[in-house]
């Protein structure tokens, strides 16, 4: 068999080169674990299984093998994994969504641990092919893992990471821009100027929603829904109504010490209200922000019944999952309610939007990027990475997912614990507080 071994220049920086005796650049056939080293010309394009991935190897000699199916942000993660004796595989295919067949062929035999996507399928099918290979971890590199069916990966003894917390304000803070920029209508301002349409002031030119004084909405006030409803509380002096399975009580104390603050100061003071229902808060609030999980009870939450009981020209958010609105009864809506305005970072066909949306004014639409910040997508490799080598390591898992700031701190070694692993219990895993 005809070998290619390449040594590429590595993209991390130069310090950090000495740390890794090789790389290997090679192209990983669908279907075999410990593949041959193949030249891309010998592959057959007609040949399905025989599709290559390419793949970038760190510490070749490390005795554990974890797979990361896209490369991540930083360095740092890389560094935690071989420095622990774990050769590093990552798949740098140009395809954005790997298929389940692309991630079997990753896995392979032998295979410690995963570390994955949450555009990627993992089920039984992905869990039973991990436990073959001898691997007891798998992390996402999110938050949200309605991608993951967690009982397949406990039922396959399989732990299952995610990564809270590290994430939280970066998330919040896209929501708030979306809600800024559909209050003040940003986006067509901006898209009329580069038309060389603006030919002087006017009083009626993109006249938008004052935010002040009005009332913010957040459905699931949990660690990214609280952190938005703050920053448009704090930020702009709105009063909050939210609607959660259980009660926000921090964030309730911290309204009524901003509302106490605010009177003490001669200002109007800001107020805070939990919904008995969600139909409550999609009545009363101006603006309303979905932050909850994608699950059963979630999915198409905002229908054509909701809609209708909103304001005429309230503004609706979504950084949470698409699925969570009925993106097609939201275009009939956004079509008869040109007053209405959506921010939307995530689609309920991702990557595709449903006809009509791209069309409407009234829409401002991102590609999924909430929590697209430096620090955090950094910090989310590195926790993701923590997830799958603590299993691989035997540590305890952390008590408190929320707890991040030890496992991200640059300047120490991370602690010997697992930061967030969803089905530890079921697991029987042990804890720590550390
Ligand atoms: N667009 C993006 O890039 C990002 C999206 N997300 C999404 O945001 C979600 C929330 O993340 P976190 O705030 O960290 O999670 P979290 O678990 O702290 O908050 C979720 C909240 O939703 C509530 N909830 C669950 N079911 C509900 C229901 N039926 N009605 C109302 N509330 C309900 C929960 O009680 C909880 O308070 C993630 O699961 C993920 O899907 C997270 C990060 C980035
Ligand atoms: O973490 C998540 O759940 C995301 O959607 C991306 O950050």
């Amino acid at each position: 068999m005809h070998t290619v071994r390449r040594r590429i220049i590595p993209t991390i920086n130069s310090s950090s080169i000495f740390l890794y005796k090789s790389i290997e650049r090679r192209l990983f056939p669908q279907g075999s674990s410990s593949p041959p080293i193949l030249q891309k010309e010998q592959i057959s394009s007609a040949d399905k299984m025989a599709k290559p991935i390419s793949i970038e190897v760190w510490n070749p000699s490390g005795k554990y093998r974890v797979v990361s199916t896209k490369p991540m942000p930083g360095t740092r993660w890389i560094r935690l994994l071989s420095d622990q004796d774990c050769r590093v595989e990552i798949c740098t295919d140009k395809k954005t969504i790997l298929s389940v067949e692309d991630i079997l062929a990753l896995i392979g035999d032998k295979c410690d641990g995963v570390i994955g996507q949450l555009t990627e399928d993992w089920g039984e099918v992905l869990f039973s092919a991990l436990r073959r290979a001898g691997g007891t971890a798998f992390s996402n590199m999110a938050v949200g893992y309605n991608n993951v069916d967690v009982d397949a990966a406990t039922k396959c003894g399989v732990a299952v990471g995610n990564t809270p917390g590290v994430l939280t304000e970066t998330t919040a803070e896209l929501a708030a821009s979306l809600s800024l920029a559909a209050a003040r209508r940003i986006v067509e301002a901006d898209e009329f100027m580069r038309a060389g349409l603006y030919d002087g002031w006017l009083p009626h030119l993109f006249v938008g929603n004052l935010l002040k004084g009005q009332t913010v909405g957040v459905i699931g006030a949990g660690r990214i829904g609280s952190a938005y409803a703050r920053m448009m509380i704090e930020g702009f002096k709105m009063n909050l109504i939210y609607y959660d399975l259980y009660q926000a009580t921090r964030l309730e104390k911290f309204v009524t010490a901003y509302g106490q603050f605010l009177k003490a100061n001669g200002e109007q003071p800001v107020s805070w209200k939990r919904a008995a229902t969600m139909e409550d808060v999609l009545r009363e609030a101006d603006v309303i922000s979905l932050h909850p999980i994608l699950d059963k009870t979630t999915y198409h939450l905002i229908n054509k019944e909701s809609l209708s009981i909103m304001k005429k020209d309230a503004i609706l958010v979504n950084c949470s999952r698409g699925p969570v609105i009925d993106e097609a009864a939201l275009v009939e809506h956004l079509k008869v309610n040109p007053m209405f305005r959506v921010g939307l970072d995530v689609f309920e066909d991702e990557p595709y939007m449903k006809p009509g949306l791209a069309e409407l004014k009234n829409a401002i639409v991102v590609p999924h990027i909430a929590s697209a910040s430096k620090w955090t997508r950094e910090g989310m490799a590195t926790l993701a990475a923590l997830n799958v080598l603590g299993k691989i390591k035997g540590y305890p898992v952390s008590t408190d997912p929320n707890q991040v700031e030890p496992f991200l701190d640059e300047k120490s070694s991370p602690p010997a614990v697992c930061p967030s692993i969803v089905n530890a219990k079921q697991l029987g895993l042990p804890s720590s507080k550390f």
